[in-house]
């Protein structure tokens, strides 16, 4: 039987299929029970650490509502007011924390290539579960509350369901690329047909691509990649629309080293997804999938931009269900971690 006692929590893949099952059994018994109003205290005076380096409000009020809800105790730290700012090293970082808590939760996601590597390195050195709120390379608490969600709608067997994971237009310079790549990466586990859609030079890391190929073969679903918006809502059942930058650029700007070559490059991003203004879910669109189709956005969405007031807000969307469920895997994935498995 699957145990996740002392486990880390960074990417969907580290985890078995029996292993996403507990989390998943787990999310819909403590939801039930938040619902009956019935205690769930699963980690009396246990403490999480959330350790953010990035802006969150979803993310960090599930962990720490939930925290409450477990009855224990989550302790927000902004990293820049750590001695991290000063140079401290993840591993002497997490040795500490570790000996003074239960569990370490991090959100390191804006910068390429070191969010992950910052959370395996903590994991290295402690020996309490790391949990990654959101890395460069995937977001795996808010897929497992998308997953949840499709759940909810369609049924445990997601096996034949289509979703489009497609590339939209926002006006800002670039959002992390996780979102996507944690989707394709874990609902081709489920058996779904999963559909990128992205304008040239969007891509996502080939790793996760990769991962998304085996998963897709290994559960009998599909992967494939379009360069059409139109084409990848075809029929689909879940649509999930969402900007994401050009990792060339995004790398390019993490090394420039004058003001000059910083708005240079900003201005490259911008005009480049300028170009594809049309890449927006608008009823038009919503119409190509399935009548039944929903709308998914791990939000904030850039209203007007990616997505229209009138579907967002519409009777396809599922946005907000979907951000309660942020809640209940929050509190599965440290219930689950933290102590031994909950409910027999
Ligand atoms: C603006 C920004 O960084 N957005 C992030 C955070 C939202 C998490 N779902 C993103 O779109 O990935
Ligand atoms: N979806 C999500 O992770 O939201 P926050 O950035 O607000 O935490």
């Amino acid at each position: 039987m699957a145990d996740l006692k002392g486990r880390d929590y960074i990417e969907t893949n580290d985890l078995t299929q029996d292993e996403l099952d507990l989390l998943l059994d787990t999310t819909t018994e403590l939801k039930e029970k938040f619902h009956r109003g019935e205690p769930t205290q699963l980690l009396p005076h246990q403490t999480a650490f959330l350790l953010f380096f990035d802006k969150s409000t979803r993310t960090r009020n599930a962990f720490e509502a939930g925290m409450t809800q477990l009855g224990g105790h989550a302790h927000f730290l902004d990293a820049d007011v750590t001695q991290i700012s000063h140079g401290e090293t993840p591993a002497d970082t997490g040795k500490i924390l570790a000996s003074m808590g239960h569990g370490i939760c991090i959100r390191h996601d804006l910068i390429l290539d070191q969010g992950n590597r910052y959370m395996r390195e903590m994991a290295q050195a402690s020996d309490v579960p790391i949990i990654n709120m959101q890395c460069d390379v995937d977001h795996p608490t808010q897929t497992l509350a998308d997953l949840q969600t499709m759940r909810e709608l369609f049924g445990t067997d997601l096996a034949g369901k289509k979703i489009a994971v497609s590339w939209a237009f926002a006006p800002s310079y670039a959002k992390p690329l996780s979102v996507p790549q944690g989707l394709i990466t874990l609902m081709t586990r489920f058996g779904m047909h999963v559909t990128l859609a992205h304008p040239p030079g969007y891509n996502l890391v080939g790793r996760t691509l990769e991962a998304a190929k085996m998963n897709a073969s290994a559960s009998g679903g599909k992967f494939e990649i379009v360069d059409d918006m139109d084409a990848a809502f075809e029929n689909a059942d879940v649509v999930y629309p969402k900007s994401w930058g050009v990792y060339d650029l995004m790398l390019a700007r993490q090394n420039a080293t004058t003001k000059e070559e910083i708005g240079e490059n900003q201005q490259a991003c911008l005009s480049m997804n300028a170009k594809y203004k049309d890449w927006i879910c608008d009823d038009r669109r919503m119409k190509l999938a399935k009548k039944s189709a929903v709308y998914m956005h791990c939000l904030p969405a850039d209203r007007g931009s990616e997505v229209t007031d009138s579907v967002i807000d519409g009777p396809q969307s599922v946005v907000f269900p979907e951000a309660e469920n942020r809640l209940h895997t929050a509190k599965a994935i440290m219930a689950c971690t933290m102590r031994e498995r909950p409910f027999s």
